[in-house]
């Protein structure tokens, strides 16, 4: 399938701007979308449940807050951006009494509609825009007139614009200044819960704590440890963001590249193809999900103890200390 990309010159701001929005959430995604679909010019609410610590926040921000079934009730496009699990009990408590013909209902991810967890309606719209980025960098490259590329996908187009009105949304947070890709919510779904867990944040992390434990098992400081395989990551991360890996390689001294070349694959060998292979299929046929949506049911005893776990992690003490004393990463 050829790539369907679009562009700011290809989306019309003014369909979205011609809606009535609610934004169901003020989290990662929640406020960057609320806020900039706000600066975009779009008629926007959020819902929040009533004891939701976010409520404060967005009124600060000047948001009109409702609850999920007032703000549900008011629109005619409503995004739902609150935590995956908690999405199927939303829609039917909230969404799904207060739906009306001609509404669109959109999701910043797939996973409710790929694993058939939420069913709408036959005569809503039902589209995706999911920005390619965590959304506290959703907003602050909206505010630096940037964007996070987003894809965008149709589910169930019943008023023959669901396209148009999914591009116009993406490009009023911005999506469409960085590019945004027409996809499926079964493509976007898949290679979303596979990036994340095999390499953006299961992989990377594992592949960091690993290389710092070998490290200080080897008896080298923990804070050298630290800055040699968390620190520079991300400069060397920058470089390949910039320019590729070969646009990273440039950068860095050829004895680094040769080891890079002849050893990087001993690292990621087969062995962790396959891995990464079991992982996919485990997301293809709804392993993953149906084992997710059973740990939040049961109340995350697994999910409690490994963040635990990874918070105890030495490497998380000594980076801390470290980022105090740089002015610039310190909070
Ligand atoms: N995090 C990210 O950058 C990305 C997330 N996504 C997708 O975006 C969606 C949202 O994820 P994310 O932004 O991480 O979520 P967060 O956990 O950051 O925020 C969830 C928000 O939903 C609110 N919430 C919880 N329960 C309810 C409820 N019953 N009714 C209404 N609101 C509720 C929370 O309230 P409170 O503030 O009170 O906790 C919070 O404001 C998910 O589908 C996710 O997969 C997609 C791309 C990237
Ligand atoms: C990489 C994690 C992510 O998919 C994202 C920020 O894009 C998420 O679900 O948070
Ligand atoms: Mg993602
Ligand atoms: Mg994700």
């Amino acid at each position: 399938m050829a790539v369907e990309i679009f562009y700011d010159a290809d989306a019309d701001l003014g369909i979205v701007q011609g809606r009535k929005v609610a934004v169901i959430g003020y989290g990662s995604q929640g406020h960057a979308h609320a806020l900039s679909l706000r600066d975009s010019g779009v008629d926007v609410r959020v819902g929040l449940p009533e004891g939701s610590k976010s409520r404060a926040k967005a009124e600060e921000e000047g948001l009109k807050v409702l609850t999920p079934a007032e703000a549900a009730a008011e629109a005619d496009l409503i995004m739902i951006l609150a935590p995956d699990t908690k999405q199927r009990e939303i829609y039917a408590n909230d969404i799904a009494p207060n739906l009306k013909q001609g509404d669109a209902l959109f999701f910043g991810h797939g996973f409710n509609i790929r694993y058939g967890l939420i069913q709408p309606p036959a005569d809503v719209d039902v589209a995706m825009v999911a920005p390619k980025g965590p959304g506290h960098l959703v907003r602050r490259q909206f505010v630096d007139g940037k964007g996070v590329p987003c894809l965008i996908a149709v589910e169930q187009d019943a008023s023959g614009n669901a396209q148009a009105l999914a591009l116009s949304y993406a490009a009023a947070i911005g999506g469409a200044r960085a590019g945004v890709i027409k996809t499926t919510f079964k493509e976007e779904t898949e290679t979303d819960l596979f990036g994340e867990q095999a390499v953006l944040c299961g992989g990377a992390s594992a592949l960091v704590q690993t290389g710092f434990e070998v490290l200080v098992e080897a008896g080298y400081q923990p804070e050298i440890a630290y800055f040699e395989v968390l620190h520079e990551l991300k400069l060397i991360v920058d470089l390949m963001w910039e320019g590729g890996i070969a646009g990273q390689r440039y950068s860095i001294s050829d004895t680094a590249e040769y080891g890079d070349l002849s050893r990087g694959p001993r690292v990621i060998d087969a062995h962790v193809k396959e891995s990464m292979r079991k992982i996919l299929a485990e997301v293809q046929d709804g392993t993953f999900a149906k084992e997710w949506v059973a740990e939040d049911e049961a109340g995350r005893p697994n999910f409690t103890k490994l963040q635990a776990e990874g918070n105890a992690h030495q490497i998380e003490e000594v980076g801390k200390k470290l980022r105090a004393l740089m002015s610039w990463t310190s909070k």
